[in-house]
Order: structure tokens, then C-alpha cells, then sequence
């Protein structure tokens, strides 16, 4: 079976770091039975260049009729202040996917422990769950006059269970701890998550649970952070601490993301943007994208064995300190793409046996 896999390269970095993600898949996927098709289409300010939609209709439908999404970023100065933006394009198609539930890690591995500027913590291995489809970034109404903007936090009952189930089945496969993170204290909505995660949460009496306020968690995310499996949490406290989280391996641009929703194609992205402070200077960091090509192998494709020599593959990388400016090295994205592969070439010839 053929995997269709659309492919929306989008603004600035986007581009750059998509062409890195799609070589690595290209190599990885070599003699290993794993045939795909990619789709490239327009998303994004791309999209509205192109089409003057930031989704546009057969992006859409292309996204829809695949077995999974790449997107590596959009956004930017160009369209800053347009009547469309490319970020409308970024939740019109989370919306339309019914992408609910955004899946971002965090992992100081000792492979990055060199590059963290966190010293001396124990092992950091913590995911975010953040709601990805509703929230302050969706709810109505919404409006802007002469004298006041107003946006509208909203969440219904069944939208908060939904992402609570995601992070409990997540956390019995791993160390078996949620912690909701809200803000309980001042918002109706942080109330109502309170109420309901604590109610699905005795259907999981293997699970431990407990609540932290943003504010004192994006301090123990920097102070503690190995206290933390599973950070359930709403669409804007997510966006805010997963950005937060990912500095603390030594930089945003390692960190993948996984979206998905009941049925349907996941969709796989970096967790930042489009970076257009460093766009054409070919230095951007590729481990984000690349690490959400592996992503996308494990969980739309079950390739997990591609995934890991992926995953190898980046820490003998950054072990060897072949790296961007970002995480202080000299390397540029190109170069630092193909050590990744050749690492995985390497791996796989050392494992070949001799022809005689
Ligand atoms: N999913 C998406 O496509 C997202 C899009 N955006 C959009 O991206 C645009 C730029 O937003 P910013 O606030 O500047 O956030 P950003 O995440 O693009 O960049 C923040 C900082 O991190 C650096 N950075 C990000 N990715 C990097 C990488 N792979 N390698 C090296 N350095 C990297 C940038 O150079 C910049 O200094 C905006 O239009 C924003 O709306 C922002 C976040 C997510
Ligand atoms: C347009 C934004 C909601 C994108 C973003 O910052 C994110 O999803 O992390
Ligand atoms: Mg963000």
C-alpha cells in the first residue's frame, strides 16, 4: 500500500526545513517496504500568494483524502496586518481536521543534555497535551471596536473530556501521571476542566493526579521539571508552556508535534513558526521537522523501526556536535540534515551482512 502524505512547506523557514524533513524520509525509507507519494501543496501566506486563501479548497480536500499531513511553518512579516492571514489557514485546517488534541514532548535526552541550559535536573521526559480546537483562539464572540477588542474563552463539557481521555490513555503508557495545568483560581473555564478531569480521572485508578496554576507551573517546568508525565492543558496555556518546555532541551527548534482527532489523517509539525529572523540563511534547525517525520512514522504508518533510526541517527548527530547556530553550533541546516543521514546509512551498512 501506497502512503499519500500531503505536504505543506509553507512560509519563511518552511521551506527550508521541509526539504530536510522529506530527504531524511527519503533515505530512511530505502529497501524498507515503505512506499509513499507526497502531495505539495500551497498553505499559509503561500497560499494566499497562490490561490488568496491561506487554506485553500484542494489543499483541503488533498489534506482530507491522505494518510497523514506534514506541515513544517507559516506566518510572517509579509502578510502581518492582512485581511487574511496565514495563521487563520493554520486553525481553519486544525478545525477541519478536527485536530483536537496536540501531542508535543519534551525530552532532555542525555544525547541534548550538553546543549540544555538547565543543569543538574534529573532526566526530563515530559509531554504536553494541549487542546488544540477550541479555546480563547476559537470561541465567539469575537470582536474589535473603536473602544475595546474582545476574544472569548469557551469550552463545552465534551470538548475538555475528550483531550482528558487522550492524556490518561497516554499516561498509562508511560510513568502513569497527569497533571492538569489551568487557572483555576480567577477563570469559569479553568473551573469546569477542574470538575471534569477530576471526574475521568477515577476511571483511572492506576493514574496518579494533581493541578498546577500557569503561572507556578511555567516555573516548575524550569525549577522541577522532572516532576511532570503528562501536561494536560487548554489551547493558549499549551502554546504558551510547550515553547517554554522546548527551550529547556536548548532550543525550539527540536521539538516535533503530533495532531490529531478521531478518524481522519494526523497532522505532524514543528511546534514553532516560521522563524523569519534567520529565513534564507540556510542555518535553520532541521531536528524539529525531521523528529516530526518520525512522529509521523510511529503513529500514522506503525513504523516505529524507521523512527528509531531516525531518532539514533539525531543523537549521534548532536552527540558530535554537527549543529545549528541555535543550539550554538557552526553547521548549517544542509549539513546538519545530511550527517543525520549518513548516520543512518552508517547503521544500516554495519549491519549488512558480508558478501563473500
Ligand atoms: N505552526 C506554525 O506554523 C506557527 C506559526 N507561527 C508564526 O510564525 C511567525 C514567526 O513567529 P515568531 O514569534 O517569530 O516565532 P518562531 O517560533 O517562528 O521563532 C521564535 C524564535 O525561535 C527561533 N527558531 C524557531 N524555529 C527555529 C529553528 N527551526 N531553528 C532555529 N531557530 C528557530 C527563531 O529564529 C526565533 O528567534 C509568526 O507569523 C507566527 O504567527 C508561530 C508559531 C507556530
Ligand atoms: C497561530 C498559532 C496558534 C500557532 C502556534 O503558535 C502554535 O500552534 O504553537
Ligand atoms: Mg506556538
Amino acid at each position: 500500500m501506497t502512503a499519500n502524505i500531503t505536504v505543506l512547506a509553507g512560509d519563511y523557514i518552511g521551506p527550508e526545513i521541509m526539504a530536510a524533513g522529506l530527504k531524511v524520509l527519503a533515505a530512511v525509507s530505502e529497501d524498507q517496504n515503505f512506499d509513499y507519494e507526497l502531495h505539495e501543496m500551497p498553505f499559509g501566506g503561500a497560499g494566499i500568494d497562490q490561490t488568496g486563501e491561506p487554506l485553500p479548497a484542494e489543499t483541503l480536500k488533498t489534506a482530507q483524502q491522505s494518510d497523514a499531513v506534514l506541515l513544517a511553518a507559516i506566518g510572517g512579516p509579509k502578510w502581518d496586518g492582512a485581511s487574511k492571514t496565514p495563521e487563520q489557514g493554520l486553525l481553519a485546517i486544525r478545525k477541519a481536521l478536527n485536530l483536537f488534541a496536540n501531542i508535543r514532548p519534551t525530552e532532555i535526552s542525555t544525547a541534548m543534555q550538553q546543549y540544555s541550559p538547565l543543569k543538574n535536573t534529573e532526566p526530563v521526559d515530559f509531554v504536553i497535551v494541549r487542546e488544540l480546537t477550541s479555546g480563547i483562539y476559537f470561541g465567539t464572540p469575537r470582536e474589535t471596536t473603536a473602544d475595546y477588542a474582545l476574544d472569548t474563552m469557551r469550552y463545552t463539557n465534551e470538548e475538555i473530556e475528550r483531550i482528558t481521555r487522550v492524556a490518561f490513555d497516554m499516561a498509562m503508557k508511560r510513568r502513569k501521571h497527569v497533571t492538569l495545568v489551568d487557572k483555576a483560581n480567577v477563570l469559569d473555564t479553568s473551573k469546569l476542566w477542574r470538575k471534569i478531569v477530576a471526574e475521568i480521572a477515577t476511571d483511572y485508578p492506576e493514574v496518579t493526579y494533581d493541578t498546577s496554576y500557569v503561572d507556578a507551573a511555567s516555573m516548575k517546568i524550569i525549577a522541577s521539571p522532572s516532576q511532570f508525565d503528562v501536561i494536560l492543558t487548554e489551547n493558549l496555556f499549551g502554546d504558551i508552556l510547550s515553547d517554554e518546555a522546548a527551550q529547556t532541551t536548548g532550543s525550539l527548534g527540536t521539538i516535533p508535534s503530533m495532531s490529531r482527532g478521531v478518524n481522519g489523517p494526523s497532522l505532524y509539525e514543528p511546534i514553532h513558526g516560521s522563524a523569519p529572523d534567520i529565513a534564507g540563511k540556510g542555518i535553520a534547525d532541521p531536528i524539529s521537522m525531521i523528529r516530526s517525520v518520525a512522529m509521523m512514522l510511529t503513529h500514522s504508518f506503525n513504523r516505529d523501526d524507521m523512527a528509531k533510526e531516525i531518532s539514533d541517527a539525531i543523537n549521534q548527530t548532536v552527540t558530535a556536535g554537527v549543529v545549528t547556530p541555535d543550539l550554538g553550533g557552526h553547521a548549517t541546516t544542509d549539513e546538519m540534515t545530511e550527517t543525520i543521514i549518513n548516520y543512518i546509512k552508517e547503521s544500516r551498512h554495519s549491519y549488512e551482512p558480508d558478501h563473500v
